[in-house]
Parts: C-alpha cells; structure tokens; sequence
C-alpha cells in the first residue's frame, strides 16, 4: 500500500526536486554521511556492548554503479532500520517545528532548504527518479524495503537482506539537456565526489575501480580488470595537521557536518597534548541559525572519545553566551561508556571545556582587533547572547565578556568598545555615560541626553533589552562607573541649570503644590540639572530605571515593578515662567500645568499616558486660557 509522506515533506520534497540546483552532487555526501553515522551507531553499540564482537574490517561503505541499469548503491554495514524506523525516519522530512519557521517563497535555494532542516536522505531525489532502501536493523531477524519515486508517497515491504546494514539503490533521472546524470555512474567523477565532501569518514568508502594489467604470459596484451579499493582517505579532519589544511577543507567540513547553511566565520582547531589530550575544530557562524533566539535552539559541540562519537550535542562544552559556536571535540581521555550524568562531573571534560571557552575568546578578540568588520557582523547577530553572559549568573564570566561588547556611540555614529570609550575619556569625565532608549533615532532626541551631550562627552546608546541589566550587574569597567544620562546625579557642575539657593527656595512652594497634584504618579518634583532647552523629562531614583522598568514589565508573567519616577522641569524654560505667573494668579492653572507636563514628559520616554482624554482636555483649557 501506498503510503503519502506528510503534508509538509510533501511540500518541501517537490520544492528541492524541482528547484534548481546547482549543487546536486552533494546527494552523495548526505548519503554517505547517514552511513557514516549508521556505522557510528553500530561501532558505538560493539565497543559498549560484550555480547557484540566486530572487527574494524566489518564497517565500510561501498559504492557500486551500474552503466547498464542506471543506478547508483550505496551499502553500508550500519545499525540498519526498523520497520518503524523506516517509517518514522523516511516518511517525515523535516520536524515540522523548524520548517515552520521558513516560509515557502525563502525555500527557493535547495542549498538553504538541505542545511536548515536536515533533508539529507531527500537530497537523493535530486539525483534519482526511483529510491530502494533495503534495511535491515541489528538485532532484527527481518529486513525491509522502502520505495519512492518522490512526492507521490511511498512504501515499505517485507524483504530478504543476508547482513545487518543499509543498501539505497538510486535509479537515475533521466539525462537532460542541463543535467547529465550519467555523470554519477562514472569512477572518476564519483571519485572525485568522495574526495571533495566525504574524504575524512572514519570508515573505508570503497569502490570497484577498473584498471588494465598486461595479460598473463603476454608481453603487449593488456586485459581491463576491476579491484576493489578504498577511494577516501579515512583520516578525521581534526586529526589532520593544521598546515596540511585549507580554508576550504574546514568549510566543506562545516557543510558536511550541517553545522550550518552559511560558511563559517571563522575556524578554530585545537590540537592539545597538555593534561587532557584532545582535538577540536570549533567554528563561529556567519549568520544566525533561523531558530537561534528561540526555545528550540539547542547548544552544543559534537562529543568523541578516539574518532567514535558519543554525543550529538553536549552542552557542558559550552557556556550559553556562546552557544552560536559549532563543532566538535574529540578526546582520547574519555570513557566510550561515560553517562550524560557522570560527564557533568567528568574532571577532563571541565578542563576542555575551560581551554575552549578562553579559545573562543581569544578568537574573537583577534577578529575584533585585526577585523574590525567582521567582528561588526559577527556582534549584530551574536551579541545579545554576549550581552546576557555578562548579565546571567550574577555577573560571574563578566570579566571574560566585558572586552567583547559593543555600543552604539553618539560621537563615533557606530559601535564602540568600552575599551575605546574609556581611553578616549576626557579629563575631567568621572562616568560612563549611557542612555536607554528603543533605537538610536529616538535616544538622539531624548531631553535627558542634553546636558551631557552640551559636555561634549560621548553616550553610549542601550537599545536592547538586556543592556542596562547588563551594566548594572558590571557596576563599573576600568575602574569607571557606568551613569545613566537620566541618573539623579551626572557628576557635572553646571552653573546655568543648577539652581541657585534663592530660587531654590523661590521655587519649593510651587514644587510642592504640583508634587500634591501628581501624588502617586511621582515621588519628586525638581529642578532639572540636565535639561537645556526641553521643558520637562522623566527620570528615576534608585536601581531601577525605567527602561528596566519597561522590560520587566513586558515579561509574561507581568511584574507589577515601578520605576521611581522624579519629574523634572527645566526652569529656566519659558514655560516654567508661565507656571510661575499661574502660581500668583491662578492656582487651578498650575494643577492643569503639572499633569500636562507630567503626560509629556511620558511620551516623550514612549510610555503610554493613563487617561489620554484627560491630557487632550488639558492642553484644551491651556491652549484657550
Ligand atoms: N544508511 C542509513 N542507515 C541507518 N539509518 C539511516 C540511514 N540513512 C538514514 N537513516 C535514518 O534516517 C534519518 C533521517 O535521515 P536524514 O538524512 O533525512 O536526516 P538526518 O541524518 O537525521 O539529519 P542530517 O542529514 O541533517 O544530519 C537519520 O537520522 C537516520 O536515523
């Protein structure tokens, strides 16, 4: 019976056969890279188990062509499939979580669609109009055979399959005029496929290769024969010497292994001999995987002990600020039977993660000091992450991070280091200057920027939610503290705002009475010491300001946290003149003035007003009065 694939693999399936693909080659190292892993899971399962005894001899992968009925094997002596294997690893193609998460039209380049979802065993359609899979799982005493020709559906039957192990048989397309499928019946060009994306495979990829030998006994006749030989080179990558690579070996690698559908940014491979013996090839991304920020994304780096891997993702590798990091480490000194719960404690495991941590550090510093437009790239898509590991943990790895973060700068125009903002530091400047805001336009245009930007120091601009918890828990960098332009106290003296003693005492009078107007709203009402020629802004006292405040605000579970609002008012401003003429002459008017200005001085820090029919009848009774 035929069976249809799921909806969504139905769809996806018909967008890769059909697209254009330029790279179709690359069906034979998903194939390969699936019997590798099959043959992972067998050897693993040898080593761990007593009751199984194999030889090295016993794993391979043989690739077998076919001129005359146009197909091309791939046989492999892996752990092999259930039935429902079968059916759960090949009747679904991609989970449908993730490819939610791409909409049809971005599917256009099969190359995206491969990398992001994991398709590998589809790729085959690329290739092949007709797909066998004859399977038979270990421990299973019967095999099955699972056949498709692509979206229409498939099915699987029982069947008869001596050993343990995967065959796929790909009957080819058709030749056409742009593509010549025959091509991949050809020794040299399968060869040469092999060589290219699967070099490295651990086990034997072998192949019936012809040559010509002279003829027994005949001195000018030649006889064509076939030999078996082994076509990859079967020497882990990670095991290879660094100088014997190229950069385009590492990014096959990275493509290979579906690290991810960009090329990497930067390669990192460890060969260390020290305490613990280990080999690692880290890379950093180019892009944001498309799940990153979400609960979906899971950190990780493929875990080996001597070539063999023992986990797909093992986080304890990894801190979370750099869980854009991919790779995989492998390791002498680990147990093959180490539990995920015993490798939390394992001693060895702490100190490759350690040395890799600082790796990745020293990394990034060097692409931040050598290549500055990188390392932009790299901050936009990765550095929120950075910015939390200063801030998670109360603060612990904020040494490791504070030279890897950046700020938008409102005298540079670009990102900045904290670095660069304090040696550029003026002489008399006592902080670190930042103001919060939701972008860059709208922190310009902020009151409270005023007065420090008159100063001619720089302000760094906090536009991402976790930028001001993230100092706070820093406190200070180079013995700088870090000040919140909308601070109670700037540590600037300021002869033209600061209030003079009489008008301090000129102006508690009328301060008072708008405090009692606004009461419950506010906690002060002041003078302003940094508003120039704005009439009114808010600010707070205390921890907890009020982009915080906004934050915290927003989460789920709504936390009910207010900022401690002081309203200040410039008052050297016309209008503080007016409501200093109102207090003479008409009390009611300076009530109307404090909500007013109370409203404004809201919007103006995009938070929304409490009663905005109140606030336009205000500026009504102002307006006509
Ligand atoms: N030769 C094989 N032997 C045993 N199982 C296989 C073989 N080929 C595929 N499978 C099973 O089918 C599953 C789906 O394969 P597919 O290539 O589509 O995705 P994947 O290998 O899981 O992901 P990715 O290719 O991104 O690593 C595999 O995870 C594996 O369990």
């Amino acid at each position: 019976m035929k069976k249809e694939f799921k909806a969504e693999s139905k769809r996806l399936l018909d967008l890769m056969i059909n697209s254009i693909y330029t790279h179709r080659e690359i069906f034979l190292r998903e194939l390969i890279s699936n019997s590798s892993d099959a043959i992972d899971k067998i050897y693993y399962k040898a080593l761990t188990d007593e009751n199984l005894t194999f030889n090295q001899d016993d794993y391979y992968i043989k690739l077998e062509a076919d001129k005359e009925s146009r197909t091309l094997t791939i046989i492999d002596t892996g752990i092999g499939m259930t039935q429902d294997e079968l059916e759960a690893n090949l009747g679904v193609i991609a989970n449908s979580g993730s490819f939610a998460f791409k909409k049809e039209n971005e599917l256009k380049d099969g190359f995206d669609i491969i990398g992001q979802f994991g398709v590998g065993f589809y790729s085959a359609f690329m290739v092949a109009e007709h797909v066998t899979v004859i399977t038979k799982a270990l421990g299973s005493e019967q095999a099955y055979r699972w056949e498709s020709e692509g979206a229409e559906g498939y099915t699987i039957e029982a069947c008869e399959k001596e050993e343990v192990g995967t065959k796929i048989i790909l009957k080819l397309k058709e030749n056409t005029e742009d593509e010549n499928y025959d091509d991949y019946l050809e020794e040299y060009r399968l060869k040469s496929i092999v060589k290219k994306y699967s070099d490295f495979i651990r086990y034997p990829i072998k192949m019936d290769i012809s040559s010509s030998r002279l003829k027994d006994g005949s001195e000018d006749e030649y006889e064509d024969y076939k030999e078996e030989k082994i076509i990859n080179s079967m020497v882990p990558i990670w095991r290879k010497n660094k100088s014997e690579l190229k950069e385009e070996d590492y990014n096959n690698f990275y493509s290979e292994k579906h690290y991810g559908f960009d090329k990497p940014l930067r390669h990192i491979h460890i060969s260390a001999d020290g305490a613990v013996r280990y080999q690692s090839i880290l890379f950093i991304p180019e892009k944001t995987p498309f799940d990153f920020y979400t609960k979906e994304y899971e950190k990780g780096l493929e875990l080996y002990s001597s070539g063999v891997m023992i986990m797909n993702k093992c986080a304890d590798l990894l801190p979370d600020y750099f869980s854009f990091v991919k790779g995989m480490v492998d390791s002498e000194d680990l147990s093959l039977n180490i539990s995920r719960e015993l490798l939390q404690h394992d001693r060895q495991l702490k100190i490759i993660a350690k040395r890799i941590k600082e790796k990745v550090k020293s990394e990034l510093l060097n692409i931040l000091k050598n290549d500055r437009e990188k390392y932009e790239e790299f901050y936009k898509n990765f550095g929120r992450q950075l910015k939390f590991g200063v801030y998670s943990d109360f603060g612990q790895d904020k040494e490791t991070l504070q030279d890897l973060i950046m700020f938008y700068s409102s005298t540079e125009k670009k990102m900045v280091t904290l670095e660069e903002y304090v040696t550029r530091m003026k002489e008399d400047q006592k902080f670190i200057y930042y103001a919060s805001g939701e972008s860059v336009e709208k922190i310009d245009k902020l009151p409270q920027t005023e007065l420090v930007s008159d100063e001619g120091y720089e302000i760094l601009y906090f536009t991402d939610d976790v930028d001001e918890f993230a100092v706070k828990m820093m406190m200070n960098y180079m013995d700088k503290e870090f000040k919140s332009v909308s601070s109670g106290d700037l540590g600037i003296e300021n002869e033209k705002i600061d209030e003079t003693p009489e008008e301090k005492e000129e102006n508690q009078d009328i301060f008072s009475m708008m405090k009692e107007e606004l009461s419950g709203k506010v906690k002060d009402i002041r003078a302003s010491k940094r508003l120039k020629s704005h009439p009114v802004c808010i600010t707070s006292e205390g921890e907890l300001s009020i982009e915080m405040e906004k934050v915290l605000s927003a989460m789920p579970n709504g936390n009910e946290v207010k900022a401690e609002r002081i309203l200040e008012i410039n008052i050297n401003h016309e209008i503080f003149k007016g409501i200093k003429e109102a207090f003479e002459t008409d009390k009611e008017k300076v009530k109307i003035y404090a909500r007013v200005l109370y409203n404004q001085a809201l919007l103006i820090e995009g938070l929304t007003i409490n009663d905005p029919v109140e606030y336009a009848n205000d500026v009504f009774k102002l307006m006509s009065k």
